[in-house]
């Protein structure tokens, strides 16, 4: 019995002789974590953040370099801020990084997450992904919604037209005209269908909403990043989501009853919808591959919205906002308007190919106002090297395209508003993701899956707005360009301007 004793002992100690040596060998083998600000115990950095997360992320850079880690709460986040760090993440491990840590604010808007933004890659974020682009978000079914399209921006220019000589909260006006355009495309009516004043007062509280559900999903919560306390929802970050997912529940309600009624009245063949489509298969409960329920409905309807429309009127007020600041850059672009367009016609989509400038002013309004300054964060599902450190599986990885679109070892004289530099021949200066330095629709198998749809409603509501209007701002108004962090950056004061109609014919303002 000793010498049994004494034999499992001496095998003991060999086998932790051993553990020790590969442990070590391991450690020397692996690269370290990145750099990063060494944060209080417990807390990490979180009590150090500020609101406006993208400069403060893009100052830590200046400090740490490229790469660094900050740790808040139990979370480890890694920031990664320059092109090639950025190919590293979204090409190099494209599949390692493409999944989302799904917030408890985004697991209450989701349904649970059952979106295409927080799903996991597998077969339920392909079939989400497949009804986008082979459905509303296809090229065939956007020509064939240009008519929508038209229809609103003709509203939106003749509601502008009957406000000339006031002021208007072109934010609000672009929002609006978003909105409609996307129910449109979603279940064929636009949002708050009555007159021009109901239309305002609906795109109002739906921006609301929406402004609101992008902040909520967008900044830190406790709940996230020390998961034993999300039960006391500490900061009330979920309680405020639950009331606003029970407004927006609540007009899904109502459309879907709405379209179930009048299913049977639907001539064979007649134009249909997406939640049309997402109603027939949810009927028929899925793709054989994977499931698709009520909440994966409402989900995906969720998501377009969010998505889709903040992030578009944001980045058409933008662009209004610094067109106003540089009037040669708006006479550029109306010289353009009137040798394309004429003065005697209206602006139409199929015009925006020969817009070169104006499609450079939509290009250069998101490199310097990326409506998603870190993309929508990805999360690592394996251990990875980036830039030479290792970043441990479960990390939350940071792309910061805010600090790539401004950083001078990129963009000559970054600061500068120069829709030129989209003019010559840069190389993949576009929106497909394959020049890292400049990626506002992020690049991988998670990049944005509306990019036609944006460009084309950006162009051409901006086109229409500038063709039909001189603008300028109220005697007195300083015109500045602070931001205010969220899920989608957005100007911390509304651009508040003036129209002026430019075209003689009071047929075109109708
Ligand atoms: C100017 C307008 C827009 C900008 C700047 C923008 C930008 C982005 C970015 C940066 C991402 C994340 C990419 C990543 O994490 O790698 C994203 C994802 C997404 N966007 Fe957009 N977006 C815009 C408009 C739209 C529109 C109009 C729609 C829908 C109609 C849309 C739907 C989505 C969805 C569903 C995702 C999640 C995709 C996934 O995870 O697979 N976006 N967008």
């Amino acid at each position: 019995m000793e010498s049994f004793t004494a034999l499992c002992a001496a095998a003991a100690a060999v086998w932790y002789v051993v553990l020790f040596f590969r442990l070590r060998r391991r450690c020397r083998m692996s690269p370290p974590l990145p750099p990063g600000p060494a944060g209080l115990p417990v807390v990490g950095s979180l009590l150090s953040l500020p609101p406006e997360l993208h400069l403060h992320f893009t100052e830590l850079a200046r400090t740490y370099g490229p790469v660094y880690r900050i740790r808040l709460g139990r979370k480890l986040a890694v920031v990664v801020s320059s092109p090639a760090l950025a190919r590293e993440v979204l090409r190099d491990n494209d599949l390692a990084m493409s999944s989302r840590d799904v917030p408890a604010t985004g697991r209450l808007s989701t349904y649970g997450g059952n979106d295409m933004a927080y799903s996991p890659v597998g077969p339920t974020w392909r079939m989400l992904r497949r009804i986008c682009a082979q459905g509303a978000l296809s090229p065939s079914s956007l020509d064939a919604g240009y008519g929508l399209r038209r229809r609103e921006v003709r509203a939106a220019v003749g509601r502008l037209g009957a406000s000339a000589g006031g002021e208007v909260e072109v934010g609000t006006q672009m929002f609006v005209t978003v909105l409609n355009v996307i129910t449109s495309m979603l279940w064929g009516d636009a949002l708050g269908a009555g007159d021009g004043e109901d239309r305002g007062r609906v795109g109002r509280e739906f921006r609301e909403l929406m402004g609101e559900m992008s902040l909520l999903v967008g900044s830190p919560n406790v709940s996230d990043l020390f998961p034993a306390l999300a039960r006391f929802d500490l900061q009330g970050m979920e309680r405020k989501m639950a009331q606003t997912v029970v407004r927006l529940d609540r007009v899904f309600n109502s459309v879907i009853e709405q379209k179930r009624k009048t299913k049977t009245t639907k001539k064979k063949g007649e134009e249909k919808d997406l939640l049309d489509h997402m109603l027939k298969l949810e009927e028929e409960g899925g793709d054989g591959k994977a499931s698709f329920t009520m909440a994966h409905v409402k989900a995906l309807l969720t998501d377009i919205f969010v998505a889709g429309t903040e992030t578009t009127s944001n980045t058409m007020e933008w662009g209004m906002a610094e067109m106003l600041l540089n009037p040669e850059i708006v006479r550029l672009a109306q010289l353009e308007l009137d040798q394309v367009v004429g003065k005697d016609d209206v602006v139409e989509e199929s015009h925006l190919p020969k817009l070169r400038y104006l499609g450079a002013v939509v290009k250069e309004t998101l490199r310097l106002h990326p409506a998603a300054p870190f993309l929508i964060p990805h999360s690592a599902t394996e251990t990875c090297t980036i830039g030479g450190y290792t970043v441990p599986k479960g990390s939350s990885v940071f792309v910061n395209a805010w600090a790539i679109h401004r950083d001078p070892s990129v963009w000559k004289d970054p600061l500068k508003f120069s829709p030129e530099r989209f003019l010559g021949t840069g190389i993949g200066l576009d929106f497909t993701g394959s020049n890292f330095g400049y990626i506002p629709f992020g690049s991988g198998r998670r990049m944005c899956p509306g990019i036609p749809l944006a460009e084309r409603m950006a162009t051409y509501t901006l086109a229409s707005f500038l063709h039909s209007f001189d603008w300028k701002v109220p005697e007195g108004t300083k015109l500045e360009l602070s931001e205010r962090f969220g899920l989608s950056l957005k100007k911390a004061k509304p651009l508040v301007a003036i129209p002026t109609p430019r075209l003689h014919n009071p047929e075109q303002y109708l």
